[in-house]
């Protein structure tokens, strides 16, 4: 497979040594300043760029027909946007905020953990990220999704908020940047009588850069449409 790397920073060199582990070829690594490029030379493309540029990138594969696999954070206000893009131009595209198969495992975990504390009025829900102090965007895409898996399955809540939840049907979620932490989150559940958490902690970046080719490697086999890591995971 031709992969073409949208995004040649921490993830995108880290996408490369997989994707070559796994027998294909990197004819793209595009960065900021690289904005003359034939996007069609690859058969797919992965996107791990900036906030900024994410939306461009996307749009311009699914404006030439590439399949796109997008990992990048804090641009979601133009996720709709890029849906009816694909849709229009019959294409190929997933998103995840979380690439790794731990993370998509944990959540899963944290629906079915919300739903049984549904009922349980005495528990208030907190949560916490921990990434390293180069990211730019908070809270994670992660904690984002695992908020939002939250509001659809306990009824006790319908918002999150950063850093401190200004009525009792949001959830805080804090930030913290510390050192070079490749990704770690938590959600607490506590009532006057006890507590408890949930957390996955990345060791590293490699769960993500896998899933993200994994995922590559599923949407070019003649997919169209746009898809999810639990399309790709069959969770
Ligand atoms: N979904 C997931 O599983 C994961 C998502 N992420 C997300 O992925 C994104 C990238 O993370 P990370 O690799 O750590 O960040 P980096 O800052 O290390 O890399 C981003 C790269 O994008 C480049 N870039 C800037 N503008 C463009 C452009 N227009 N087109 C293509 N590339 C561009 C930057 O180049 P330059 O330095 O020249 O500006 C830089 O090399 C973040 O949003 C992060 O939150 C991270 C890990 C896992
Ligand atoms: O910026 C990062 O590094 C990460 N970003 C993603 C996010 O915002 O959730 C995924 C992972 O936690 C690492």
């Amino acid at each position: 497979m031709k992969i073409a790397l949208l995004g040649y920073g921490r993830m995108g060199q880290t996408i490369e040594k997989i994707a070559i582990s796994r027998g294909h070829d990197v004819v793209l690594k595009i960065d900021k300043d690289d904005t003359d490029y034939d996007i069609t030379v690859a058969d797919v493309a992965i996107d791990f760029s900036l906030p900024s540029a994410a939306y461009g990138n996307i749009t311009n594969c699914l404006n030439n027909g590439v399949p796109v696999v997008s990992g990048t954070t804090g641009w979601l206000e133009k996720y709709d946007d890029a849906i009816a893009l694909c849709k229009e131009k019959n294409g190929a595209f997933i998103y995840a905020s979380n690439f790794s198969l731990g993370v998509n495992i944990f959540f899963e975990l944290n629906k079915v953990l919300a739903k049984m504390m549904g009922n349980l009025k005495e528990y208030n829900v907190t949560m916490e990220e921990i990434h390293h102090t180069k990211k730019l965007d908070a809270p994670s895409g992660t904690a984002i999704t695992l908020a939002e898996g939250v509001i659809e399955n306990n009824s006790n809540y319908n918002a999150w908020e950063l850093d401190t939840a200004n009525s009792e049907t949001s959830i805080p979620i804090v930030a913290k940047r510390i050192g070079d932490v490749p990704g770690t989150h938590s959600i607490n559940y506590a009532s006057e009588v006890d507590s408890i958490n949930i957390e996955h902690v990345a060791h590293n970046r490699q769960g993500f850069a896998l899933g993200a080719v994994v995922a590559a490697e599923w949407l070019s086999k003649d997919k169209t449409g746009v898809f999810s890591m639990k399309d790709v995971l069959g969770l």
